[in-house]
């Protein structure tokens, strides 16, 4: 379960979150939906350890992510692609992450199986397209096989087959009994796999609710989209 309550961020006389609060709960597939700029990121890397709020709270079944005895076990996270140096090869790169955390070898040929990547393990990330990057980067989260997965627009990059595929993933992780939060800035991008959506703009949260809840009354879901954050065609 990931409890994010009251979260604040000021950057210079700016304030980029505005007491953000919503839930993320196992066996479900939530969405955090929003514009550009409308604080997914911001409020993604407060959860993940990578900044600090001003104040409030975002926790990981009650805890902080800096306080997680064995953080990639617990959770599996990407932000901004895959995370790798160009020069390493994606199975390089897997295995040192997993060798820094306690995480067993074997894991590394099972992650590339599972993201697609196998026949490219030994190719330089550099010379990874966008989306075989975001494969990589998944595969990492995936590496000490977390209960909960946190993933910043992770469909980005992705081709048909791609998207088809990462969504099968989440779906899956979601029924048996893992918690997924995922961002995005496309509501038809989500809609499909996302059981709750929570919907931000400008730093603030706009709607929470199920898919249906919150799209019911609009002509369709980008309409619905547009209406609640504001953002004009
Ligand atoms: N390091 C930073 N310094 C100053 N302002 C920042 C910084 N990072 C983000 N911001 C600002 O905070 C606000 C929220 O940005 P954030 O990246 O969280 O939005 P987002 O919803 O993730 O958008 P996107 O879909 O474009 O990634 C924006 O106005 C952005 O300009």
């Amino acid at each position: 379960m990931i409890t994010i309550d009251q979260l604040v961020k000021r950057r210079g006389s700016r304030t980029v979150l505005d007491n953000v609060g919503f839930t993320a709960r196992p066996g479900r597939v939530t969405a955090f939906l929003g514009p550009n700029g409308a604080g997914k990121s911001s409020t993604l890397r407060i959860l993940l350890g990578l900044d600090r709020a001003d104040d409030g709270h975002a926790l990981f079944d009650g805890r902080p992510y800096r306080t997680l005895p064995d953080p990639l076990r617990t959770v599996g996270s990407m932000l901004e692609g895959s995370g790798a140096h160009r020069s390493r090869t994606a199975r390089n790169h897997l295995a040192w992450v997993a060798r820094s955390n306690g995480i067993p070898r074997r894991r590394v040929a099972e992650v590339l199986a599972e993201v697609g990547l196998a026949a490219d393990a030994r190719v330089r990330v550099a010379k990874y397209s966008l989306g075989m990057g975001q494969r990589l980067g998944i595969a990492a989260a995936l590496l000490g096989e977390p209960q909960i997965l946190v993933l910043d627009e992770p469909v980005n990059g992705l081709d048909p087959e791609g998207i088809r595929w990462i969504r099968r993933l989440l779906r899956d992780h979601a029924d048996a009994g893992g918690t997924v939060l995922l961002s995005s800035h496309l509501m038809t991008e989500v809609a499909d796999v996302a059981d709750d959506l929570v919907v931000i703009a400008n730093g603030r949260i706009v709607t929470t609710g199920t898919v249906t809840e919150v799209t019911s009354g609009y002509a369709d879901l980008e309409e619905a989209f547009f209406a609640l954050t504001g953002v004009t065609r």
